[in-house]
């Protein structure tokens, strides 16, 4: 517990890669394409894909794009070794030729442009998040752990976006380890609620890997494994700025013996393991005293013991850091807390008393927090475990991949639902601003049109709804996908993590408040050009069977 709620890390640190990240973390059928592409020689077919996701999660309107450096990086280090080669060639048919495996030997990224939005974007259903150009068999290899590495973690920085803006400035901790999907989903939870707007996590590996500031307090089996004072072998505690060590026990049972009126409580209601309990930890961490209060009675035992302990630290120069709350009511319970504190740093003139924090944990979700705002709380710090990082109101975000160019011809995918057909051909995404600097609308175009000019009229349309149009005049215009990746070089500076936060923030402020907002957000814009509205209407003409009535 050398980092307590208190400590902290400075986040500059490069993410780690996850070394299960590896061109066989795919599916089979990638594989098995790619033998019959390269059967039906299709080697020199070159490719465009792009990914991107048709619904907002959480019933929001807007994402966090996140993942885009692991993707990168991915990049940089695919190729098959001859251990996956040897893997491969077990599990396919042995009717696979042998050239096969050999040509896999040869494949790597280095043919493949890789555009991209800028990590801790936000991000709209229907945008290419990422557009991948190259030859057919490897940007299709590429697909499935594109998508593994995007998916879940712009789901968990969007889901921890939104607890940030649900408990505007108070300090969040993520607490999921021992609830998340394993540990590859726990590492990726703590990483990228880190960016969507967490504070820390509990997690220490993830700390050490991708130098997020590590927080924790202590849980009831601390409490609990006390029974009585005399169970407490160290009584003694060195004043803060040295001297003689001072006997804590006692100078703790003195304070607990002046303010149990305060509380309202008779001493032998207060229970004499927690005291001990509390003690022994302000003794091991007395620059780190946060006590969990609720074991047993918050009101009539924990916050009596709380505060006998933390008027002692505070005689020997020490500042006391706060509680935790893990059940009851935690709005009443935060209320009935901070007024005793507002008491006893009047009544025993200890102004830092009134500010101590009060930390809250059990079960919290993004309604949680909304509720407790409107309840009104003292709450100062959220430890948030499972909501978080299971993501238990919508587990997936079902970002897809998909083919929209083939050797310079536009591919369409179609579907009976209008919004599952895909927009084809090689696109560019501008986002265009309004006046106010708000972003009014995101305007998908074909590459080879000329990109939206600031002052410039220029109309946009919705993609499946033809009287659905406007005109845009932006005063400002910003080109979405960024090219990170081409002939084998990471082609643009991958920003820290911090930048990455940052960037999450600032891409917040461009969303109007109502797209925001929790309950029936107003949707945010996408939409075509002109031209890309024809070309996709005649190309979905084109591939679209007439069909005969009988
Ligand atoms: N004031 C509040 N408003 C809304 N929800 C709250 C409030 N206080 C607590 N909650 C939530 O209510 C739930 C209470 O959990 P539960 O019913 O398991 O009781 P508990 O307090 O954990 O009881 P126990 O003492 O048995 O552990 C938690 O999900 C918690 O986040
Ligand atoms: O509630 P979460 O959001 O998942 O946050 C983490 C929880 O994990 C810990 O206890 P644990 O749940 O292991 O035991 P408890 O519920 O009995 O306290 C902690 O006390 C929190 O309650
Ligand atoms: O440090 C804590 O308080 C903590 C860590 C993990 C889970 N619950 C609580
Ligand atoms: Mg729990």
């Amino acid at each position: 517990m050398s980092r307590q709620l208190n400590g902290s890390v400075t986040p500059e640190k490069r993410l780690g890669q996850n070394s299960i990240v590896q061109p066989l973390l795919t599916d089979l059928y990638q594989i098995t394409m790619a033998y019959a592409y390269w059967k039906s020689g299709k080697i020199q077919d070159h490719a465009v894909f792009d990914l991107f996701f048709r619904k907002n999660p959480f019933q929001g309107e807007f994402t966090i794009f996140a993942g885009l450096e692991e993707c990168v990086k991915f990049l940089d280090k695919f190729s098959y070794s001859k251990s996956d080669i040897d893997y491969i060639r077990q599990i396919l048919p042995p009717t696979v030729e042998e050239e096969f495996y050999k040509y896999l030997g040869t494949l790597d990224a280095r043919g493949v442009s890789f555009y991209a939005v800028k990590e801790g974007s936000v991000v709209f259903p229907r945008i290419p998040l990422l557009r991948v150009e190259g030859p057919l068999i490897v940007v299709q290899l590429l697909e499935t752990t594109l998508l593994n590495l995007v998916n879940y973690a712009s789901l968990i920085a969007t889901n921890a976006s939104r607890y940030r803006m649900a408990s505007n400035k108070l300090k969040l901790y993520e607490f999921g380890l021992r609830r998340a999907q394993g540990p590859d989903g726990a590492l990726s939870a703590s990483k990228y609620s880190y960016i969507g707007g967490f504070d820390g996590t509990s997690n220490v590996l993830a700390g050490k890997l991708f130098n997020i500031p590590v927080k924790g307090t202590h849980a009831h089996a601390y409490v609990t494994s006390f029974n009585n004072l005399s169970e407490l072998v160290i009584k003694t505690l060195e004043p803060k700025t040295g001297g003689k060590p001072v006997d804590f026990v006692a100078l703790a049972i003195k304070w607990r013996e002046s303010i149990v009126s305060v509380f309202n409580v008779m001493l032998s209601e207060v229970n004499d393991g927690e005291f001990a309990a509390f003690i022994s930890f302000a003794i091991s961490f007395p620059n780190g005293y946060l006590a969990l209060v609720d074991t047993y009675d918050v009101k009539k035992s924990g916050l009596v013991n709380f505060s006998a302990v933390a008027l002692a630290l505070l005689d020997l120069g020490y500042e006391p850091i706060g509680i935790r709350l893990d059940s009851g009511d935690l709005a009443y319970l935060s209320v009935v807390a901070r007024n005793l504190f507002i008491k006893i740093s009047e009544q025993f003139k200890r102004p830092q008393f009134a500010n101590l924090m009060i930390m809250a944990s059990n079960d919290i979700n993004e309604e949680t927090i909304l509720s407790l705002n409107e309840q009104g709380h003292e709450i100062n710090a959220f430890g948030i475990g499972t909501h978080l990082v299971t993501c238990q109101k919508q587990p997936a975000l079902g970002g897809v991949y998909k083919m929209v160019e083939i050797n310079g011809h536009a591919r369409i995918k179609l579907s009976h639902d209008v919004g599952k057909v895909t927009i084809p051909g090689r696109k560019d995404v501008y986002r265009l601003y309004g006046e106010n600097g708000n972003a009014l609308i995101d305007l998908l175009q074909k590459s080879s049109e000329a990109p939206p000019k600031v002052g410039e009229k220029v109309l946009c349309r919705h993609p499946f709804e033809e009287s659905k149009r406007a005109f845009v005049t932006p005063s400002k215009v910003e080109k979405l996908l960024v090219l990170y990746w081409q002939n084998g070089k990471i082609c643009q500076p991958l920003p820290n993590m911090q930048e990455i936060k940052e960037r999450v923030v600032d891409s917040l402020r461009i969303l109007r408040a109502d797209i925001r907002r929790t309950l029936n957000p107003t949707p945010y814009k996408v939409a075509v050009s002109d031209d890309l509205y024809r070309y996709l209407h005649d190309l979905w003409l084109e591939n679209a069977p007439i069909g005969e009535l009988a």
